[in-house]
């Protein structure tokens, strides 16, 4: 048996669960009939065989198991007993007099077997690496007193550390530290994923995260997620990449977009947009520019429509005199500076798809929300939501929570950007980001993001409220992609304009011929 396999594994993959939905998809399954202690059997086999591939013993024949007092512990009891048979030699950290009876039963049998089990930490801070089975998602109260010394010890350590399901200490829901956690190297979440691993601030815990698929039924999946589930998490399964064009197409049915963009201060932001929006392969782009930008864009990128705007003293786009009614869609906002309220406002007016970003974002925290008759998707970072929503940000450092509320609050499709962007629809909707890289933090990431939606949207025309989530989802996702695939190409340091537009054509690419083999 594969770990993270199963002819359904890359459709599992897209659930994303609280604590309180994988005890209800758990309960169905054992209500079924399916024995606990099997279930245990199977799922400590699946980590045992990715523990040993990620070290074998010749790389580290010493493992220390951090085992607690529930079914995460019993888990960890039985990769210490196999670990053993395989010829590990394993100490086992057991703190816990307390335990459920199947823990306590595979506790009392890892001993029998001459496995060292007991409530001293030192043997187990002897080992080349570690297996994390203190809690998963049965914890509920801050860890404190002893145990959060414990784990503190363990962290400093700077052993590699494995965690079974979470890095135990960290909330399942919220991915918050109850009291202390485990600082982990690798994460195996088990079963379906856990919400709270997939947000920005577990990320410093949970290190490098896998999906251990141990082939829950669908069936028992949706009848607590629903058949089409509230939550995604985004995957290479999920986007639809690149879009479908027919042989007879022009230029004008692969839509039409609109960037207005850049000011003398920054030029580079609408070139960036630009350059995002030509790898959406949307069929016309426009790019409204202050009218000194106009030929240095042109030089830059030939193949877009630069239109030259009356500007101020200042180098910024004083107007935009163009028929909008043209376009499929606008993407406005990048390098406009702080004064572009007249410009959002233009835009704002026409029933136009509109994607606002940076800047855009900025004037419309001034001007306040009206309501608007096209679609509109807020690609906001932290800063500009703060500036947006300071109501919400005021009841909840969620971030996932966050993007819903404003989604709800607006009417608007909300793009979180973040280390794991998060995007939320009115109609409830959302989207996790699960991979990305830190190498897109540097100014102009965002810009591509911007041109990429505005493109992507501008072809796909989506009409239902959860379409146009779906596709702003997958522009964040394709752009995540590209991100990690500029940094393989060009190092972390190599991510920008032109490193990132290759990438995302390499992720087109990589994303017909995934879909070639299926067919
Ligand atoms: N069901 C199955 O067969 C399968 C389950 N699976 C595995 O089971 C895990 C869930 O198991 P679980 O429900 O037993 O919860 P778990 O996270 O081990 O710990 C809860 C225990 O900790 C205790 N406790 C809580 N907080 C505490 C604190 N601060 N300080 C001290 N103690 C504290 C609490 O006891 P209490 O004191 O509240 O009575 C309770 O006993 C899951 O993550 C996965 O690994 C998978 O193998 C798939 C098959
Ligand atoms: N630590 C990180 N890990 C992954 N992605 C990141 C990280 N920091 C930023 N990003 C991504 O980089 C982009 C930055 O956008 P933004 O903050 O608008 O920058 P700019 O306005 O300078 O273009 C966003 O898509 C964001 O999700
Ligand atoms: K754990």
């Amino acid at each position: 048996m594969q770990p993270s396999n199963g002819p359904m594994g890359g459709m599992r993959d897209r659930y994303v669960v609280t604590a309180a939905q994988m005890q209800a998809i758990e309960s169905r399954v054992f209500a079924a009939g399916m024995p606990v202690a099997a279930l245990m059997e199977k799922v400590a086999g699946l980590i045992t065989q990715r523990v040993m591939a990620w070290r074998s013993i010749a790389q580290g024949p010493r493992v220390g198991i951090l085992a607690g007092p529930g079914h995460n512990g019993g888990d960890a009891l039985v990769v210490a007993r196999e670990l053993h048979l395989r010829g590990y030699q394993v100490a086992v950290y057991l703190p816990f007099e307390r335990r459920k009876e199947l823990t306590d039963r595979h506790a009392q049998y890892a001993a029998s077997l001459g496995i060292e089990v007991s409530p001293d930490l030192a043997p187990v801070l002897a080992a080349d690496w570690l297996v994390d089975g203190l809690f998963g998602f049965g914890l509920e109260r801050p860890i404190e007193g002893a145990l959060a010394e414990a784990i503190d010890q363990v962290n400093n350590s700077g052993k590699p550390i494995v965690s079974i399901d979470l890095p135990s200490g960290l909330h399942t829901d919220s991915g918050a530290v109850l009291g202390k956690a485990i600082r982990s190297t690798l994460t195996l979440c088990l079963g379906l994923w856990k919400r709270g691993l997939l947000l920005d601030r577990a990320l410093d815990w949970v290190g490098q995260a896998e999906l251990i698929d141990f082939d829950l039924p669908l069936a028992d999946i949706q009848a607590i997620l629903g058949p089409d589930p509230q939550l995604n998490r985004i995957t290479a399964h999920l986007a639809q990449l690149p879009l479908n064009r027919s042989p007879a197409t022009h230029k004008y049915e692969q839509g039409h977009l609109l960037v207005v963009a850049g000011s003398a201060v920054y030029m580079g932001a609408a070139f960036l947009a630009a350059l995002g929006a030509r790898s959406s392969g949307v069929g016309m782009l426009t790019v409204a520019v202050p009218a000194s930008l106009k030929p240095w864009l042109v030089a830059q990128i030939p193949e877009a429509l630069v239109v030259a705007c009356p500007e101020t003293d200042m180098g910024k786009i004083a107007r935009v005199d163009l028929d909008l009614a043209r376009y499929d869609a606008i993407a406005c906002g990048c390098g406009l500076t702080r004064e572009a309220t007249p410009i959002v406002q233009a835009v704002w007016e026409s029933d136009r798809p509109l994607v606002l970003d940076a800047d855009g974002l900025n004037a419309l925290a001034q001007l306040g929300w009206r309501d608007r008759q096209g679609p509109v998707v807020l690609t906001p970072h932290w800063g500009e939501f703060q500036r947006l929503f300071p109501n919400l940000v005021a009841q909840t450092s969620d971030r996932l929570e966050l993007a819903q509320r404003a989604a709800q609050q607006t009417g608007a499709i909300v793009l979180l950007k973040g280390a794991r962007t998060v995007v939320a629809e009115p109609g409830g909707q959302s989207w996790m980001v699960p991979e990305s890289t830190p190498g897109l933090a540097r100014g102009g990431s965002g810009d591509v993001l911007a041109g990429l939606l505005g493109g992507l949207v501008a072809q796909a025309r989506p009409t239902a409220l959860t379409d146009w989530g779906y596709w702003a989802a997958t522009a964040a996702w394709w752009h995540a992609q590209a991100g990690i695939q500029a940094v393989q190409d060009r190092s972390i340091l190599g991510v920008n304009g032109a490193s990132l537009a290759d990438g995302l054509l390499t992720v087109a690419r990589q994303q017909t011929q995934a879909l070639e083999k299926q067919s």
